[in-house]
C-alpha cells in the first residue's frame, strides 16, 4: 500500500515507494537522527555542529566529482535529454555551496584547512568513488544521488517546521537544505530515478536498491560521527 505523497506507476506501486516502505526504519534513522533532532530542539552541542561543518565540507568536495560522474553517465546513457539540465543545476549549486561552507566556517572560527576526514566520512567518500566507476550504471548512480540529497532535505526541513526551536545561528544551515527550491530539486531527481527504475532490468533494480540502503547506512554513520557518538 503506497503512503501519502507517493506516486503510483501504471503497472503497480512505484519502485521507490516500495523501497521506502520496505526500508522505512532505516530511512527514519537517517532522516530523524538525534543530532538533527537536537538542532530542531535547540539543544545541539555546538562542538558537534562544528565537527559536522568541517567534515561536511570535506564530504562535499568528494561529492562534486561523484555528481560530475552522474552527469557524464546522463549524457551517454539517458533516454531523456532533460536529465542533464537537472543534474547540471545541482552541480552549479555545489559551486556556491563550497563558498557558503567557507563563509560559515569563518563565522565559527574554523579555518577549514588540513581537515582529517573521520572514519565515517572516509567510508562515505570511498563509496562515492566506487559509484564513479564506468561499470556502475546510470540508474544506480541516480538513485544514490537522489537518496543522498533527500536525506539532507528531509532532515533539515524538520528543523524549520513550526514549533521547532532551532537556534537562530543555525537557521541558515537548515534553510540551505530545508528550503522549497532544494525540495523541488530532490523531487526532480526522484522522478528521474523512478523513470529509470521502471525501465530497468531486475539486476539493475537490485543494485540500485543496494545503493539506496548503503546511502541510508552511511548517512546514519555520518550523523553519529558528527554528534560524537562514534569512536573516530
Ligand atoms: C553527508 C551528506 N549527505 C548529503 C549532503 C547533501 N548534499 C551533504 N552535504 N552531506
Amino acid at each position: 500500500m503506497a503512503g501519502e505523497g507517493t506516486v503510483e506507476a501504471a503497472g503497480g506501486p512505484a519502485v521507490i515507494a516500495g523501497w521506502m516502505d520496505k526500508h522505512r526504519e532505516m530511512y527514519r534513522r537517517a532522516t530523524k537522527h538525534p543530532f538533527v533532532l537536537s538542532i530542531r530542539g535547540g539543544t545541539v552541542d555546538l562542538s558537534s555542529f562544528k565537527r559536522w561543518l568541517e567534515q561536511d565540507y570535506v564530504f562535499v568536495r568528494g561529492f562534486v566529482p561523484f555528481v560530475a560522474s552522474v552527469l557524464l553517465k546522463a549524457s551517454r546513457e539517458s533516454d531523456d535529454e532533460t536529465d542533464m539540465e537537472t543534474i547540471l543545476g545541482g552541480m552549479a549549486s555545489l559551486y556556491e555551496e563550497l563558498s557558503w561552507f567557507r563563509t560559515e566556517a569563518f563565522k565559527w572560527g574554523l579555518p577549514l584547512v588540513d581537515i582529517i576526514p573521520r572514519r565515517a566520512n572516509q567510508d562515505y567518500c570511498g563509496f562515492l568513488r566506487s559509484l564513479e566507476e564506468p561499470e556502475v550504471d546510470y540508474t544506480t548512480t541516480m538513485v544514490a544521488l537522489w537518496a543522498i540529497e533527500t536525506v539532507y532535505q528531509e532532515s533539515f526541513s524538520l528543523c524549520l517546521e513550526d514549533g521547532s526551536k532551532t537556534p537562530p545561528e543555525l537557521m541558515e544551515t537548515c534553510q540551505r537544505w530545508g528550503n522549497a527550491g532544494f525540495r523541488g530539486y530532490c523531487d526532480s531527481l526522484r522522478r528521474i530515478a523512478e523513470r529509470r527504475l521502471e525501465m530497468a532490468q531486475a539486476g539493475i533494480q537490485k543494485n540500485a536498491e543496494a545503493a539506496f540502503e548503503r546511502v541510508l547506512e552511511l548517512e546514519v554513520s555520518f550523523w553519529d560521527m558528527s554528534s560524537g557518538s562514534s569512536p573516530l
